[in-house]
């Protein structure tokens, strides 16, 4: 049912620190600051040969990725994105499984204007998935 990997997300504590090392040392194609106030981030997307590099760091108080900063200050691999053809057959699919589907199950419009939804990490072996209509 998944499709490509979208993208990888990693959270920092200084978004414009991070994009800096990525267009510098790393030589990276970095995008323009996007503010996702649904989402409580501001990110900037890294586009690579193969897949892209979400970097985010929270915006406003009560922001999903805020307990994570607080454990890792230095930030972390955050989560994946796998893109998916549908994503209420994929959500229903998963609730089937088992899986537990973060929010009140109805996808929210992600940075690339298309629908997305979260899956537990306890789920999936540790790792936080968003899974992306494309
Ligand atoms: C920009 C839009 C969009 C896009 O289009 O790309 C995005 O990517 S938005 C990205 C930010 N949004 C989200 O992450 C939404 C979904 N996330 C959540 O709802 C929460 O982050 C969470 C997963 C429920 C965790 O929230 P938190 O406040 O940290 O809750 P807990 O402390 O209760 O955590 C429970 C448990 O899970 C562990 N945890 C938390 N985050 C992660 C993570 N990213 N990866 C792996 N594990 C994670 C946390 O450590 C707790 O574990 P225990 O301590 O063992 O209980
Ligand atoms: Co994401």
């Amino acid at each position: 049912m998944i499709g490509r990997l979208n993208h990888v997300a990693i959270a920092v504590p200084d978004l414009k620190a991070a994009a800096a090392r990525y267009a510098g040392g790393l030589g990276a194609d970095v995008g323009a600051p996007i503010e996702l106030p649904e989402h409580g981030v501001r990110v900037i997307f890294v586009t690579l040969p193969n897949t892209k590099i979400e970097l985010m760091e929270p915006l406003g108080p009560g922001s999903p990725i805020a307990g994570f900063l607080e454990k890792s200050p230095a930030g972390g691999m955050h989560h994946v994105c796998y893109e998916v053809e549908d994503i209420l057959a994929a959500r229903d699919r998963l609730v089937a499984t088992g899986a537990r589907v973060l929010g009140d199950g109805t996808p929210k419009t992600g940075a690339h204007g298309t629908p997305v939804l979260f899956l537990h990490p306890k789920d999936f072996d540790g790792c936080l998935i968003e899974i992306e209509q494309v």
